[in-house]
């Protein structure tokens, strides 16, 4: 399988952002390496114009959330259809930003993974734990149980990344027998085709030791896939073709 490196670009991406992804494409020396998907997940207002100018170089594009319903009175909201309308490929859904701002159940994050599907993309489904719950010892059944009720029963294929909460922008990390042990799990829970990103400070100082961890299958990256400096390295250490 191929690994997947996707940088999550939450709520950034004005000013610098056409220069970093410009710098990117320059250190791959014109295009990314066709062994391992290289995934940008902009801001929706730049995403039909990124996924245009850059898709040809070998970077795939995604959004970062889409409504479940194809079209309707939603203000403010986007659909998947018009996500896929803009020549992206992926859609994260369910990363804990939007359960805790928006209020997303598990439920609603299964009808967006369906949507996603329904639209011809790639959900990006996120799944992961509060540190009190790690510190109670629940990771495992917390994530068990956002599984079941967050995976999509329409026929596709799918990601999942598992991204600690208390990881997410912090600089902490999981260690690698518990990324390990998490990852294992979520494999006998999904099927064996599916990536499973690892998500929470990788960074280009952790991102080999992670990424070789058997059933990571790659990285959902935050802070340091805004620059080109961080990403690269990030993207350089992820195992070609598995
Ligand atoms: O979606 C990405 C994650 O929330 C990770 O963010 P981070 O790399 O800034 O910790």
């Amino acid at each position: 399988m191929k690994s997947l490196i996707a940088g999550n670009w939450k709520m950034n991406g004005i000013g610098q952002a056409r220069v970093e992804i410009e710098s990117l494409i320059e250190r791959f020396g014109g295009s990314m390496p066709g062994d391992r998907d290289i995934l940008i997940c902009p801001p929706a207002t730049i995403l039909r114009d990124f996924a245009r100018s850059y898709s040809d170089e070998g970077i795939q594009f995604g959004g970062q959330d889409c409504h479940a319903n194809t079209s309707g009175a939603h203000t403010g909201d986007i659909s998947a259809e018009m996500i896929a309308d803009t020549g992206a490929s992926h859609v994260i859904v369910g990363h804990s930003e939007r359960r805790a701002d928006h209020g997303e159940s598990d439920e609603i994050v299964k009808a967006k993974a369906n949507a996603a599907l329904r639209a011809g993309l790639t959900p990006i489904i996120c799944v992961g734990e509060t540190r009190e719950q790690r510190e109670a010892g629940i990771a495992q059944s917390v994530v068990g149980t956002q599984l079941e009720g967050s995976l999509p029963d329409a026929a596709g294929v799918f990601v999942v990344a598992y991204e600690p909460v208390w990881a997410i922008g912090t600089g902490l990390t999981p260690t690698i027998q518990d990324i390990a042990e998490m990852h294992d799990f979520i494999r006998a829970k999904t099927p064996e085709s599916t990536r499973l990103l690892y998500g929470g400070s990788v960074k280009p100082g952790n991102a080999q030791e992670i990424l070789a961890i058997s059933n990571v299958n790659g990285a959902l990256v935050g802070g340091a896939s805004l620059k080109a400096d961080d990403f690269f390295p990030i993207i350089n250490a992820a195992p070609g073709q598995m």
